[in-house]
């Protein structure tokens, strides 16, 4: 690799080629549009070789996008810019994109990663991959099942058979769920938790509390969207659609049940018609959540503009 003509960007732990990709996708998660962000990006680039510089500090480099973005008249990109450099960089944050089969969680979360770069993206079928080889079929024979056709094997038939059965098949996931999530706080390491298992009112308050915990559930309020959705997914993977369309009826009401739980704790809701929106409306809660954060710990933008990454 030639290096010569490079200008290269130090860490604190590491030094690398300046990269405008990397640096339009910083600007697009702060809320530029991707042709703008490469131009701004391109800008910076430019700016610098002008400047004969051939190494420059991560911390240095953040500063100079601010204060471009200000001088171009894009103040509120500007902050948003800082606020995810600072999380990112150096607080890990934990995603939760809820809702039922089918209303795209691995779709908008995937979208998400891309726009954050956030690297891991994991799904909550996998996790109950785990769970069922730790656990067996004759403790919770629910888990062994699908989220629309545990009902099928619950042992008391109290209440909404539907809705227990969903719960049931749920909360051994979710135990999985909290061991990943407790693993990345400690760990410093950021990740997007995605799926139908993730329901409010049964993930313990403790991560709901967390400001390092951001909580999104999707869903799709017309049933036929809903429907056409399988149809979609159908074509492309080996999922057959039949077998969502069979069940569409408690699939539906799993749907309501994760809005109406969402709306109980507080979990904003966002129903995903176009992804572009759905992700924009994403991103604008989880950039909410994060002022908060950075506010519980007293920075101003000041610091953030201090603070090395
Ligand atoms: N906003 C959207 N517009 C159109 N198609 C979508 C949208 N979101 C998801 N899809 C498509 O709908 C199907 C189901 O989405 P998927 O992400 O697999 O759902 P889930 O993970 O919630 O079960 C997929 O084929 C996906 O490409
Ligand atoms: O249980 C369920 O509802 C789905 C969850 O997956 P998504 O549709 O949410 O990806 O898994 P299945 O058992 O159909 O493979």
């Amino acid at each position: 690799m030639n290096l010569q003509n490079d200008i290269i960007v130090r860490g604190k732990s590491y030094e690398m080629p300046f990269s405008k990709g990397i640096l339009a996708r910083s600007l697009t998660a702060a809320g530029l549009k991707p042709s703008i962000a490469y131009r701004i990006a391109w800008d910076i680039y430019e700016m610098l070789k002008k400047e004969n510089i051939r190494v420059i500090d991560k911390a240095d480099l953040r500063r100079r996008v601010y204060y471009y973005l200000i001088s171009k008249n894009y103040d509120e990109v500007a902050k948003k810019y800082l606020l995810w450099r600072m999380v990112l960089g150096r607080r890990p944050i934990v995603i939760l994109i809820g809702g039922a089969s089918g209303v795209g969680t691995s779709t908008i979360a995937f979208e998400i990663a891309s726009r954050l770069g956030i690297p891991s993206v994991i799904g909550t079928d996998s996790i109950r991959e785990v769970m069922r080889k730790v656990i067996s079929r004759e403790l919770i024979p629910t888990l062994y099942e699908s989220s629309y056709t545990a009902w099928k094997v619950l042992r008391d038939d109290e209440g909404n058979k539907y809705i227990k059965g969903f719960e049931r098949h749920s909360e051994a996931v979710l135990t999985g769920v909290e061991g990943v999530i407790d693993r990345c706080l400690v760990e410093g390491q950021s990740v997007i938790i995605e799926g139908t298992h993730l329901i409010p009112t049964l993930l313990k308050d403790k991560y709901l509390e967390n400001s390092h915990v951001v909580f999104i559930m999707l869903t799709i309020y017309n049933e036929e969207l809903h429907k056409m959705r399988f149809y979609a997914r159908g074509r492309v993977s080996s999922r057959p659609t039949e077998r969502y369309l069979k069940h569409f009826k408690i699939i539906r009401m799993i749907n309501d049940y994760m809005v109406e739980t969402a709306k109980k704790k507080g979990i904003p809701v966002v129903e995903n018609i176009k992804i572009s929106e759905t992700v924009d409306k994403c991103l604008n809660i989880i950039t909410e959540r994060l002022k908060t954060m950075i506010e519980l710990e007293g920075l101003s933008e000041e610091d953030m503009l201090e603070e090395g990454i």
